[in-house]
């Protein structure tokens, strides 16, 4: 639905012919109301107002009421708080998701609605969302609809009107916690507790259900004005396979935009396949759940590094940790948002980073020869790897962002430049 608002502004100048046109003197702002077929049962559209229609049930035996929109039904998943203060649907759409229920700090959610091209994946693997404050109105030019009946279509449940910062200040204390959330009345607190109580997320081997089914080519680039540092950017193609633990399309973007040609393959890809196609460079995704849950794709990353190049990002980096002999724990509350600092301790400059991991690599664990070459500077976890004999460099964050600040992006030049130096010494 769009509303369309007339606003008859006076002259600015009284010294305008009086014969001017009204016409000309009348702006019209186009205000696209997202209000949906949804719109009567979001209470959006008539007073009075939707009533708590949903619950919250933490594995603490907190007990959260909110209003519910997107899908219904009871869903159980491991609640985290994000701090982005932009890019919900990159969010909604990030694979390493899967299994979790994010919290979004940004009280404001839903304002620019859903555009196509911030798609992260092909579908929303997440639990469900929690939110403060569900937009009324949708805004952004290439917004083709609203946040509530996207995440209808997806089967995932959100929740709004509901005190996240308390919630995120539980989470802060004791740690990420399962929940389950609720729009059933038929079913009791006490089950529902039960359900959290019983539910387990450490262990599960995540990545299989959000990895593709076959290769494939990928050649979408990211659009020009990613593009900060064009002169560095090589004309030179490399062929890099892609390992999709749950990978995000920006990733693949950005290596697209280096130069390379990316064949993606499905987690379970044998070691030996992606040798016989004499790759430049192999990529270690970014995905859902417990590292220490994946030991086949531990020896896949084992039986490739010291052959090709690797790059490793988030669920990648932990894979190559522990390929090295290393381990990973779970960390408390994790890291999600756009705003965490990390220290690249081989330039001594900070870069603000997109992280989303609630698992991190113990750099006590690691072998000699393996250095820390990053740092989160929130908790002084180890945020990346190198180790220049086996051609290898893993982040535990997203040099992709989207969403998030572009600090990182010239990791994929190293890569680039790793692979090239590789080439050159062949
Ligand atoms: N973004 C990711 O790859 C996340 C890695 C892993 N699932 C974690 O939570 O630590």
């Amino acid at each position: 639905m769009a509303l369309y608002i007339t606003c008859k502004t006076l002259p600015f100048c009284q010294s305008q012919p009086a014969t001017s046109p009204l016409k000309s003197r009348v702006s019209t702002i186009r205000c696209s109301v997202s209000l949906s077929s949804e719109d009567v049962a979001l209470g959006f559209g008539e007073r009075p107002w939707k009533t708590a229609d949903a619950r919250l049930v933490l594995e603490d035996g907190s007990i959260w009421r909110a209003k519910s929109f997107g899908a219904s039904g009871t869903q159980v998943g491991e609640v985290v708080f994000n701090t982005s203060m932009t890019g919900y649907q990159e969010i909604l759409t990030d694979p390493s998701y899967a299994g979790q229920f994010v919290l979004m700090t940004n009280p404001h959610i839903g304002n620019t609605g859903i555009n196509p091209e911030d798609e992260e994946s092909n579908q929303c693997f997440l639990g469900g969302l929690v939110i403060r404050s569900l937009s009324l109105c949708t805004s952004n030019w290439r917004c083709t609809k609203p946040l509530a009946d996207y995440l209808a279509e997806r089967n995932i449940m959100g929740i709004y009107d509901v005190d996240t910062r308390a919630i995120t200040r539980r989470l802060r204390q004791d740690g990420s916690l399962i929940g389950v959330l609720s729009t059933e009345d038929s079913k009791t607190d006490d089950e529902l507790l039960e359900m959290s109580r019983r539910w387990k997320i450490v262990g599960v081997d995540l990545i299989s259900g959000v990895s593709c089914e076959a290769p494939y080519e990928w050649a979408e680039k990211t659009n020009s004005e990613w593009e900060f540092n064009k002169d560095v950017i090589s004309g030179e193609k490399f062929h890099v396979v892609a390992y999709d633990f749950g990978t995000k399309h920006n990733i693949l973007r950005r290596l697209a935009s280096c130069g390379c040609r990316i064949t993606v393959v499905p987690s379970k890809w044998p070691a030996s396949e992606t040798l016989k196609m004499q790759p430049d460079g192999v990529l270690f995704s970014n995905g859902p759940g417990d590292p220490a849950a994946v030991p086949y794709a531990v020896e896949t990353v084992k039986e490739i590094i010291g052959k090709v190049p690797v790059f490793g990002i988030c669920m990648g980096h932990q894979l190559i940790g522990q390929a090295l002999g290393g381990k990973t724990f779970k960390m408390k509350f994790g890291h999600h948002g756009g705003n965490h600092p990390v220290g690249n301790l081989r330039n001594g400059c900070v870069e603000i980073s997109a992280q989303n991991h609630n698992y991190a690599v113990d750099p006590a664990s690691l072998p000699p020869g393996v250095e820390v070459t990053h740092v989160n500077l929130n908790d002084n976890s180890c945020a990346g790897l190198a180790c220049p004999e086996l051609k290898l460099m893993s982040l535990q964050y997203h040099p992709e962002s989207s969403p998030g600040p572009h600090d990182s992006d010239p990791a994929f030049r190293e890569f680039i430049q790793l692979m090239k130096d590789a080439k050159q010494n062949a």
